[in-house]
Order: structure tokens, then C-alpha cells, then sequence
């Protein structure tokens, strides 16, 4: 993997929140490099800091301190219509608490990159029936969140996130609300995806279950990366 190709580089990333006259250090300096054509697996204690650091990767969160770049570009230092344009190209995110537009059927969710990519509305749903097809949802492709479980909405959140082909994908918790098989078809999904050597994925996760899926597991503690492990060893 020595040669391998940088898709994220996080170097003495520091953040800390500001909240309620009270500060909380999440980010105490994170050295990190997620490789192409990896899937990563960010595991740690509850408030380790996870979320923070995968928003700060993705470009949702600016940190205090330091620097991280994706496939070579430094979003924080970037002009907001830049970034914006950049994001929508290039990441996709699965948040934990799904954020799909309640008013939106599930095949419209979906078709919100393509759209803001500017591929035209058929074109963008018909793709978006496609993938909502291989998360095992064709039937539900014109229900309403409130109308779909919490796994079906985790499902739809995630193929919001890969249906533009971005090449970094960021989600939080993709299998928490997912049975075993279900759990294992998405995975599978997203592990086709990451064998894409222009691709990365990271995955903040506790699901034992899927841990056999990555590639690279990062383990955090107290706002640091305290271990990684690479299936081609220790790095
Ligand atoms: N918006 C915020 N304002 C203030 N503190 C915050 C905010 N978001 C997170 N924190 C704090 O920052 C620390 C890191 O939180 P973060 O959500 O990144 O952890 P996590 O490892 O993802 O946790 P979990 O596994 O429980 O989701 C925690 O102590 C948390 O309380």
C-alpha cells in the first residue's frame, strides 16, 4: 500500500465546539490517511469524536486547526460556491438521522445530487429508481419517509449518497437500523463501490457485524486516532 493514492488527508485536525458558555474538545490533532480504493471503518467510544471528524472530511464542519485535503483539495480554505459545487460532485453523505426531505418521495430524494449536478429530472429519476432497485426498495421508490421504516429510510439515504457516483462516500451508522441480510446487501452495495481505485469510502460505525466488510479499521479515543489496521497490516 506504500504507493498507494491519498483520497484523504487529515493532518493535526483540531476542533472544538463553543456551545452553552461550555467548551468541549472533539478533535485533539488528527493525523489520517484514508487511501483510494479503500473502505475505512472509524470505530470508537460514544463522543470520541467521529461524527465531527467525518463532517470536517466532508466539508459540512470546519475545523480550528490544521488541514485536511480530499483527492487534493483543501475545502476549508475553498470559496463557499466553490465548496458547495465541489460537495455535490464529489461526496456523498449518509447522516445518521437519514435528513431526507419529508415532503419528497424516495425516488425525488434520491434524484437530489443529479438534479444539483444538473442532469435533468427524468434522467435524474430514472437513475434513482435504478439504485433504490439494488438497496432492495423498488417498491417503495414513490412512498414519503413518513410513509417508510427506519431501515427503509437508511436504505434511501444511502442510495441519495451513492447515486451521483461521488467519489468519496461518508456515512454515519449506514446499518443501524438494518436487519443482518439487509445490513449485508448494503454492504456489499457500498464494498462494490470502494473497489473503485478512484474511490473512497469511510464508514463511522459500532456494527460488529460489518466489520469484516472493510478494508482499514481506524479506532479513535478522546478526539484522537489511537490505532489503524490495514487488512495488509498494521500502518
Ligand atoms: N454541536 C455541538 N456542540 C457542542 N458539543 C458538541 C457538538 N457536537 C458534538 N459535540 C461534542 O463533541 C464530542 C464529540 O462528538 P461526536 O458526535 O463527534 O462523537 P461521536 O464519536 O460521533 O459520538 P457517537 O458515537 O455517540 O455518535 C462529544 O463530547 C459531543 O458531546
Amino acid at each position: 500500500m506504500g504507493t498507494a493514492t491519498v483520497a484523504v488527508e487529515c493532518r493535526g485536525v483540531r476542533k472544538t465546539y463553543d456551545g452553552s458558555g461550555q467548551q468541549v474538545v472533539a478533535l485533539r490533532g488528527i493525523d489520517l490517511d484514508i487511501h483510494a480504493g479503500e473502505l475505512m471503518m472509524l470505530v470508537g467510544p460514544s463522543g470520541c469524536g467521529k461524527t465531527t471528524l467525518i463532517s470536517v472530511i466532508a466539508g459540512i464542519l470546519d475545523q480550528d486547526e490544521g488541514l485536511c485535503r480530499v483527492f487534493g483539495h483543501d475545502l476549508l480554505h475553498m470559496k463557499d460556491k466553490d465548496k458547495l459545487r465541489f460537495r455535490a460532485a464529489n461526496i456523498g453523505f449518509v447522516f445518521q438521522t437519514y435528513n431526507l426531505l419529508p415532503s419528497l418521495t424516495a425516488a425525488e430524494n434520491v434524484s437530489i445530487p443529479m438534479i444539483l449536478n444538473g442532469i435533468s429530472r427524468q434522467k435524474a429519476q430514472r437513475r434513482a429508481v435504478e439504485v433504490l432497485e439494488r438497496v432492495g426498495l423498488a417498491e417503495r421508490t414513490g412512498s414519503l419517509p413518513s410513509e417508510l421504516s427506519g431501515g427503509q429510510q437508511q436504505r434511501v439515504a444511502i442510495a441519495r449518497a451513492l447515486v451521483h457516483g461521488p467519489k468519496l462516500i461518508v456515512c454515519d451508522e449506514p446499518t443501524s437500523a438494518l436487519d443482518h441480510e439487509t445490513g449485508h446487501r448494503v454492504m456489499d452495495l457500498l464494498k462494490q463501490v470502494a473497489l473503485d481505485e478512484d474511490r473512497a469510502l469511510v464508514i463511522v460505525t459500532h456494527d460488529a457485524r460489518i466489520f469484516e466488510f472493510a478494508d482499514c479499521i481506524a479506532q479513535m479515543d478522546d478526539g484522537q486516532v489511537v490505532k489503524v489496521v490495514r487488512s495488509s497490516g498494521p500502518s
